[in-house]
């Protein structure tokens, strides 16, 4: 009996202590089993001893997406092409296999993420494989292995490893019983897709893992990116990165969402941005692992109009599709950011006007025709 007091003493202390300063060493049970390739993740040690004057070593996971690509850019600019790894389960295409590092990984499969962690000696990692919301409703098995499997994997080589570790969350973390106008950064948090649980899942094993086994994990939840030179993934904000390319091809655009429906929206710059300034940001500038970031909101009628000031000829018609407009009925509408904002010094650049116009000068309104 003294034994089993003793013992549930000492793990009451373990959690009530927290991880940035006690300098806890126990690691998931995952990684001080006794497969003799474990012995490996010693050497793994040298990546603690990386000193603040060199750079991270960093890997991308599902980096061929809406986003990977743009952030592997921004980070091989500040640290150095050979520094940065994309990887993914898709064949890259021609330009992004010879701008810099590419590696296949399935996030699914632990050895080989391992692998990849040790043999490249990474100390960064910005996890953003997943399934967004509308895909993730067609395939719920599937996006429950990709979204909750695949980051349990990730959460056990970063923190075996001593990784800092990224992982985007979303305004699809939330649902219909959460604060919609504004959404504070703490609040209910039930959504009602697969995407949204798995995401709130995310925040708290990470929040878990930093508290208890003393992992850098950080964490955004981003809202819909708009961007110019990639494709998005499958989600319900996929609306207002379409009507750019439509306005332009054909000067009409059928919209998938109500035209009154509002959700938060960012360019992806900001977002890109956004992410490496979390991570660099100092442990102790932190008072929290998870924060919304925001820039602007709008309905697709308001869209429609600031892209109708570039392509005033272009007709918009409304074709709701029912799963997309009950998960975005269900989404925050504005997003209150302002402990990042206080935090770590976030501020978005781009506004409306600003996100059609850049928009556009990327993909050129003289090739309408
Ligand atoms: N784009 C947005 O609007 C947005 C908003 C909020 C959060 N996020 C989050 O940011 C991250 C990146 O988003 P994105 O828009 O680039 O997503 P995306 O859907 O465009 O790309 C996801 C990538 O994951 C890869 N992937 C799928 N299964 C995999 C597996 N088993 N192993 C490895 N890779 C796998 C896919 O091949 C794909 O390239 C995601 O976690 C997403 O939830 C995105
Ligand atoms: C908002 C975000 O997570 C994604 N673009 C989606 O719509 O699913």
């Amino acid at each position: 009996m003294p034994v089993v007091r003793n013992v549930s003493r000492a793990v009451s202390k373990l959690l009530q202590s927290s991880a940035c300063g006690c300098g806890v060493s126990i690691v998931p049970v995952r990684c001080i089993g006794i497969s003799p390739r474990q012995v490996a993740s010693d050497a793994s040690f040298h990546s603690v001893s990386f000193s603040e004057s060199d750079h991270p070593r960093v890997l991308i996971t599902g980096g061929l997406g809406q986003l990977g690509v743009g952030l592997a850019k921004l980070l091989r600019k500040r640290f150095g092409k050979n520094n940065v790894i994309l990887s993914d389960i898709r064949k890259p295409a021609d330009h992004v296999f010879y701008s810099g590092p590419f590696i296949y990984s399935d996030i699914l499969d632990y050895k080989n993420l391992r692998e990849i962690v040790v043999n490249n000696r990474i100390t960064w990692l910005f996890h953003y494989s997943a399934l967004l919301s509308a895909v993730g409703e067609a395939n719920v098995p599937l996006a429950r292995a990709v979204n909750i499997t695949g980051l349990h994997n990730v959460l056990d080589i970063a923190a075996e490893h001593n990784l800092r570790l990224f992982v985007p969350s979303t305004i699809g973390a939330f649902g219909p019983t959460s604060p919609r106008d504004p959404t504070p950064d703490l609040c209910i948090q039930r959504p009602r897709t697969i995407y949204g649980v798995s995401k709130v899942h995310a925040e708290l094993m990470g929040e878990y893992y930093h508290y208890r086994y003393g992992l850098d994990f950080r964490c955004l939840r981003y809202p819909g990116i708009i961007s110019a030179d990639s494709q998005p993934g499958g989600g319900t904000t996929d609306y207002a990165v379409q009507i750019f390319h439509d306005a332009i091809k054909t000067g009409k655009f059928e919209c998938n969402l109500k035209p009154d429906t509002r959700l938060p929206m960012m360019y992806i710059d900001d977002c890109l941005k956004a992410t490496l300034e979390v991570m660099e940001a100092p442990a102790e500038a932190l008072s929290m692992r998870t924060y919304n970031i925001s820039a602007m909101s709008f309905t697709p009628e308001e869209l429609a109009q600031e892209v109708q000031k570039h392509v005033p000829e272009l007709q918009v018609t409304y074709n709701v599709d029912a799963v997309r407009q009950a998960i975005a009925d269900t989404w925050p509408m504005n997003f209150d950011d302002s402990n990042a904002r206080r935090d770590w010094g976030w501020k978005h650049d781009y506004d409306l006007p600003e996100l059609v116009s850049t928009m556009f000068s990327f993909l050129g309104e003289d090739s309408r025709g």
